[in-house]
């Protein structure tokens, strides 16, 4: 595996040139660009987002992007965009993890959606998907203009080449690709499965840090960019787009991989969860989970995330008298999670790696019978939680399942036990 350059960052303004000289200097679109390049801005967000949330590259390429053939219509049918039929029930959900492909399956055709809500059309809310791999995309290259794709890896490790450069993405890290980048995905060594979560909303940034100061929690300079890389490739390619909810195909008579050299702080970016600076209780109780949030997408009330994207990492437990797993609740918010590796502190059993559990906006739920009755009892010396990587995307709106999740074998149909036992335990006295 050769090893890739990236710039390090969040949200900086990056350049890079593949070749010398081939980033303009002083400007961004001089009369001729060095090479005969073109040059093509790349807007993320509105030309007058204000400053602080502006997002947009200038690229400089081989062609602009609008030389290509029609789009034509093209179905992938398990893959479902928001707003969809499908009634959503109030109970607890939890699923297997997807299994393994058995034939040779590229990264479009062994994904599926697993629950979405918003409107794609109205940029609000999301989608969950998630994907199992175990061959290369070929000539096919991919873009979503619906919505940012946050990729959680769970399993094996991945090459995503994107117009602007590649990157390589393991399990225990996350990839962002701003909406409408395109890109192809090829496993390394082995199959990749993981799950993403398609932000229709605003692009997803760093929560702010309040009282904690100007460390801590995802740092800025952990967070890596590519550097330019292009191919002049002219074999013929596919462009798939999926675009207001429905999959679109041109072809193309080169590769979509032509950038020579781009600026700008609109790109993909990776960043190791292992990374992030966990702050918590040393004291007493147990804080809500916004503690742990790596990114967030902000909706336009404060404080309401279109989406929290949160991780549960690996961290010592010191709270004093205290219940120390999550707490039972019913929130407003609704609560996707996912688990990387290892077990969730609030389920021993059941949520298995690569599984999937669901807590829609206030139905009921909360740690396990035994794990009730074991912290209960606990002693309360300081103890490190190890071997836990779990996530939770939660978002203002009702997340969805589509046909496909509610019907699925991998959905377990006795979640709803785990919570069995937890009896009265009240019999008057103190
Ligand atoms: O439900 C869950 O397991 C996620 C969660 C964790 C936590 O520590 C507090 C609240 C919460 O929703
Ligand atoms: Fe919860």
């Amino acid at each position: 595996m050769t090893k890739l350059l990236y710039q390090t960052g969040f949200n900086n303004e990056h350049e890079t040139e593949a070749l010398p000289d081939s980033l303009p200097k002083g400007q961004f679109s001089p009369q001729k660009v060095n090479y005969q390049l073109y040059a093509e801005q790349f807007s993320s967000t509105a030309f007058t987002a204000p400053r602080a949330s502006n997002r947009r590259s200038w690229t400089y390429r081989l062609r602009p992007s609008i030389a290509m053939g029609d789009f034509q219509p093209i179905s992938f049918d398990k893959i479902v965009t928001a707003p969809h039929s499908t009634p959503c029930p109030p109970n607890v959900m939890r699923w297997n993890p997807l299994p393994l492909p058995t034939t040779d399956t590229h990264f479009l055709e062994g994904m599926v959606t697993i629950a979405a809500n918003g409107d794609a059309q109205q940029h609000a809310g999301m989608a969950v998907h998630v994907y199992t791999a175990n061959v290369g995309m070929g000539n096919m290259a991919f873009y979503n203009a619906d919505g940012e794709l946050l990729f959680v890896p769970q399993l094996g490790t991945m090459e995503v080449v994107t117009e602007f450069g590649k990157l390589q993405v393991a399990a225990g890290e996350i990839l962002v690709i701003p909406r409408g980048i395109k890109f192809a995905i090829t496993p390394i060594d082995g199959p990749i499965r993981g799950y993403i979560c398609e932000n229709y909303g605003t692009p997803f940034t760093l929560p702010e840090r309040g009282p904690v100061g100007a460390n801590g929690y995802a740092n800025q300079r952990d967070f890596k960019y590519p550097v330019a890389w292009f191919e002049d490739n002219e074999s013929a390619h596919r462009l798939i787009c999926k675009f207001s909810g429905h999959f679109y195909e041109a072809t193309l008579d080169h590769s979509p991989f032509d950038v020579v050299a781009w600026v700008g702080n609109s790109a993909p970016y990776k960043y190791a969860l292992r990374d992030f600076n966990v702050i918590n209780s040393v004291s007493y109780d147990h804080p809500d989970p916004s503690i742990f949030t790596v990114l967030t997408s902000p909706s336009e009330h404060e404080g309401t995330a279109n989406i929290d994207f949160v991780i549960f990492p690996p961290r010592w437990m010191v709270a004093e008298n205290t219940f120390r797993p999550p707490y039972y609740h019913r929130n407003v918010m609704s609560e996707f999670m996912g688990l990387i590796e290892g077990t969730y502190d609030a389920k021993e059993e059941g949520f298995l790696p690569g599984g999937m559990s669901l807590h829609n906006c206030m139905t009921p739920h909360g740690p396990e019978a035994q794990v009730f009755n074991n912290a209960s009892n606990a002693s309360l010396t300081p103890q490190k939680y190890e071997n836990t990587m779990a996530f939770m995307f939660e978002s203002r709106f009702v997340i969805a399942p589509t046909e496909f999740a509610l019907s699925t074998p991998l959905k377990q149909k006795d979640y709803l036990r785990c919570w069995d036992g937890l009896t009265k335990h009240f019999d008057g006295s103190k």
